[in-house]
């Protein structure tokens, strides 16, 4: 039986597996121009855990997802992703190692001029290269069924809510069966209802693809949601980690100006 996607179970923070390492962050830094941006970021993140950055706005969080996926090439430091040294792949090495990266941006990335079952069908066919008509349909039907779009499937982008949209967007994302789910910013722009339904949809496609995320929000609600661990981000270093109610117990004023709003 498939979860409903728009139900989140109770949560169990120690799901995954504590030995594999499959992201290894250490000393990492980059700098443009003269702006130091990322000083000193440190990060291992296991199979299977949802890992929350917090930060305030441009604090380089969208810089170390950039270095993870070899967008970016860091300045110094380590940074692996599955034991293998990312800033030395070659090209072809890279585009093998994105296939196992799912990212989902802001804007939640559909393609305006398609529907959402097109939409669905570009990575199969042309990450995947995947030929099988009737594979295609199911892989489709499946994902959309996950995120509870399964109406929507004929629609185009412009006729979806904000909500719809970003729930095309992750099925997008995860159609793909990526190994490690980068989220920037999910539930942006988002009213508080739409919000949570997104964050605990994360949640759910965290157990059913057993995914390894990281996790960038503002919103405290996607983080107390999500989070198996947080770790706040300040003036390029990780200045604090630990569980979301660990953290809400912080002495350090940064890491307690997030939570000043929790009640
Ligand atoms: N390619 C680039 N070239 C020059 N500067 C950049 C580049 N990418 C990012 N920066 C700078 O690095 C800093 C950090 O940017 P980043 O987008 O990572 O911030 P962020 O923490 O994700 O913020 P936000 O929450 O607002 O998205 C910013 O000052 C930005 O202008």
């Amino acid at each position: 039986m498939e979860e409903k996607a728009t139900t989140a179970e109770p949560k169990e923070k120690k799901t995954h597996d504590k030995q594999e390492v499959v992201i290894e962050i250490k000393h990492l830094k980059k700098s443009f121009g003269n702006k130091d941006v990322l000083k000193d970021i440190n990060l291992v993140v296991h199979r299977g855990e949802n890992v929350v950055v917090l930060g305030k706005s441009g604090q380089g969080k969208s810089v170390t997802i950039q270095c993870i996926v070899g967008m970016l090439t860091p300045d110094d430091g380590t940074l692996k992703v599955f034991g293998e040294e990312v800033p030395g792949l070659k090209e072809k090495e890279l585009k093998e190692l994105r296939i196992k990266i799912g990212f989902l941006f802001q804007s939640g990335a559909l393609y305006d001029s398609m529907t959402v079952r097109e939409n669905l069908e570009f990575p199969l066919t042309r990450v995947l290269k995947i030929k099988d008509q009737a594979e295609i349909d199911k892989r489709v039907e499946e994902v959309l069924e996950g995120v509870g779009l399964a109406d929507a499937i004929d629609k185009m982008p412009s006729d979806l809510s904000g909500g719809m949209r970003k729930r095309a967007g992750l099925a997008r994302t995860l159609i793909i069966k990526p190994e490690i789910m980068l989220y920037d910013e999910p539930t942006t722009g988002l009213d508080p209802i739409t919000s949570r339904e997104i964050s605990e949809l994360i949640l759910n496609m965290q157990k059913k693809y057993k995914t390894t995320s990281i996790i960038i929000t503002h919103d405290m609600e996607c983080a107390r949601i999500t989070a198996d661990r947080v770790v706040v981000m300040n003036d390029g270093e990780y200045i604090e980690e630990g569980s979301f109610d660990g953290l809400q117990k912080s002495k350090n004023k940064i890491v307690q100006s997030f939570f000043k709003d929790i009640s």
